[in-house]
């Protein structure tokens, strides 16, 4: 199974990495820097739907996305179209992603960054605090209830913020019972990679009004974020139909529209069922 291909894969990179700077300094120097403000979970409580744009070159289902791939020039552009949140893959095997990319881009822009990898040691979080990012990625499907609790506590004290990403009912179960702030619910099964889009909101009801819910892959067209927008997303996260869109900024753009006319949608539904049942309270005083 890919998903256990990649993890062992971060685990071996996570070795290499501790050949060249040791687990104990790594942690000292995360925690020698400035405690983070959460910029990147507050980038996500606008009042609209939220953007995180990503940085992908490639993905095991997709193959190469971006034969092309400026990468600063791609985040710059998400930053000046409104983009909330940048999100840049790093892992290097199936995504061709690298911390060199994670770093150029941070030097580049300044919205909050998540750095996406496949988090299976604590180091991996001491290591996106050195690299200047405002948010890790946690995979449920990777991660025991308890060792997701132990790293939103180490994400806690550097004040980052942890995107924990679910796919099913238990998945979203331990993210809570962990204490996740911010759930991502893929639309994506990392297992298989088939996408199912109707994921994220048959799951919408699972997940508390006071966490954060972003929904997570198969966007492709405008009216999928108007989906997202009218069942309560609080934030999208985006790669694929942004890297393969010739103009990011009008397709951005056209996204976000979407996204406003499905919250406009979603507010007339309250306000009508809102009105039929005070009609009905009426009829049976
Ligand atoms: O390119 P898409 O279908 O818009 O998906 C983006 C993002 O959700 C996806 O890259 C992703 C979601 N969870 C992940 C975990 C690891 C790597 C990648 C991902």
């Amino acid at each position: 199974m890919i998903l256990d291909e990649l993890a062992a894969y971060a685990s071996f990179r996570v070795a290499e990495a501790k050949k060249k700077i040791a687990a104990d300094e790594m942690e000292r120097k995360a925690r020698s820097l400035p405690k983070g403000d959460f910029r990147f979970e507050h980038a996500l409580c606008n009042t609209g739907v939220s953007f995180i744009c990503e940085v992908k070159r490639a993905s095991p289902s997709k193959g190469l996305i971006a034969e092309d791939f400026p990468y600063v020039e791609i985040a710059r552009e998400y930053e000046q179209a409104g983009a909330d949140c940048v999100s840049v893959l790093t892992e290097p095997k199936w995504f061709l992603g690298s911390d060199e990319i994670f770093k150029e881009i941070r030097a580049a822009i300044t919205l909050p960054m998540i750095r996406k990898d496949f988090t299976v040691d604590a180091y991996q979080i001491y290591e996106a605090k050195c690299m200047g990012a405002d948010a890790v990625l946690l995979i449920c499907a990777l991660l025991p209830t308890e060792t997701i609790r132990e790293y939103l506590k180490i994400c806690d004290d550097l004040g980052l913020t942890a995107l924990v990403e679910t796919h099913d009912e238990n998945e979203i179960r331990s993210a809570l019972k962990a204490g996740a702030r911010v759930i991502g619910v893929n639309n994506r099964n990392l297992k298989n990679f088939t996408v199912d889009f109707s994921n994220a909101a048959n799951l919408r009801e699972q997940i508390p009004t006071n966490v954060i819910f972003v929904a997570e892959s198969g966007v492709k067209e405008p009216q999928d974020v108007g989906v997202l927008a009218e069942i309560g997303a609080d934030a999208v996260l985006i790669g694929e139909a942004l890297m393969r869109a010739e103009d990011k900024t009008e397709r951005l753009a056209e996204f976000k529209q979407a996204a406003a006319q499905g919250r406009e949608k979603a507010a007339e539904q309250v306000q009508t069922s809102d009105a039929q049942s005070q009609a009905s309270d009426g009829g049976k005083a």
